[in-house]
């Protein structure tokens, strides 16, 4: 049996509205999700014995089965009970390089890249679409973060059109250190404010999500405007994690001001992101951002935007 090595890249969102709320407690979204080529490394060894075992030095990342990756492969256990019997578990490594807690979506990742490379060890075949089917079972990001890409993701996130991928540009991620959001809050806390503008029929979701789709942000991309997509990005959590982290709301207004070609917060926060057109404009950026911003724990980091998921290495 083999052991694989697999890059994990995170995920920023070009667009985030919440639409309503669903009979689950979950929120209906409508999402343009984008992945950026900043890895985990995560290795899997056959370990001969009939449990997982997790490696992660992370102080914030848990080394138990609560791990989303370590959960990934106790839902693949269940799922093919006889497989695992014969096949025995697996040791999980993981080296971390996406921040964590920071919207960039690092436990769904590693989580899809553990079902991709199970399906690998244990030689299942399964299809992208049946293991986006398991990975939704993991959380709302796990589905997109099997395929990658440029993504509209609707209902919770797990369902997936994929659009013309969006290449050659660049992001620049930046996060304090100190500062992590907890995504149940962000959501609770916009419920609280504004329920009151909640769509609830199926058909109004539905309605929702058509226009999303030929929207502005979705033409943009089609034509290859980074100008227009910087125009057009939007993340509605922002109205409440901004006002609450003032922090995060001056560094998107510094990094807004310095140029690019939109800068917005990544999913439930903290982190900020900037799209450039190329990597030069971006150093740049960080360059001038860091003059004005002097503070020891507020990390940057630059990488293109990939149309590339979950990779064997
Ligand atoms: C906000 C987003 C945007 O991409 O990402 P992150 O900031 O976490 O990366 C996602 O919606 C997060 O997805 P994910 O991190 O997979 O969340 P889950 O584990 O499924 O849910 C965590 C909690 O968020 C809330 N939640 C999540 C998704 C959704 N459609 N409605 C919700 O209300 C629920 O309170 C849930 O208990
Ligand atoms: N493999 C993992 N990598 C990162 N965080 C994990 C992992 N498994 C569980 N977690 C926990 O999930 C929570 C959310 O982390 P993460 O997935 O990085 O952020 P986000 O949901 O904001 O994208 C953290 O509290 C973290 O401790």
């Amino acid at each position: 049996m083999h052991s694989y090595t697999l890059l994990a890249p995170a995920k920023i969102n070009l667009y985030l509205e919440i639409v309503g709320d669903r009979p689950d407690g979950f929120h209906e979204l409508v999402m343009v999700m984008q992945t950026v080529a900043l890895c985990d490394r995560i290795t899997l060894r056959p370990n001969g014995l009939q449990e997982f075992r997790l490696f992660c030095h992370h102080p914030l990342v848990p080394q138990d089965s609560s791990n989303l990756a370590h959960r990934a492969a106790t839902l693949m256990a269940r799922e093919f009970p006889r497989i695992f019997a014969n096949y025995g578990g697996i040791d999980i490594s993981i080296d971390k390089y996406i921040p964590v807690a920071a919207g960039l979506a690092g436990g769904s990742t590693n989580a899809a890249a553990v079902l991709v490379g199970i399906d690998l060890i244990w030689e299942l075949g399964l299809t992208r679409p049946e293991l986006e089917t398991l990975a939704a079972r993991l959380g709302s990001d796990t589905s997109f973060c099997v395929t990658g890409g440029t993504v509209i993701c609707t209902g919770r996130g797990e369902i997936l059109d994929p659009i013309a991928p969006l290449t050659g540009l660049w992001v620049i991620l930046a996060k304090y250190d100190h500062l992590s959001v907890s995504t149940p809050w962000a959501y609770q806390s916009y419920r609280q404010k504004f329920q009151d503008t909640y769509l609830s029929s199926p058909e109004e979701f539905h309605h929702r999500r058509q226009q999303v789709s030929s929207g502005a942000l979705v033409q943009a991309i089609a034509q290859k405007k980074p100008a227009a997509i910087g125009k057009f990005i939007h993340n509605d959590l922002e109205k409440v994690v901004l006002p609450e982290f003032t922090l995060v709301a001056e560094l998107r207004q510094v990094l807004g001001d310095l140029g690019g070609l939109g800068t917005m917060m990544s999913g439930s926060g903290p982190t900020v992101f900037t799209l450039c057109s190329s990597q030069e404009v971006a150093e740049t950026i960080v360059k001038e951002a860091r003059e004005i911003l002097v503070a020891p724990d507020l990390q940057f980091w630059i990488a293109p935007i990939t149309d590339t998921g979950i990779q064997v290495t």
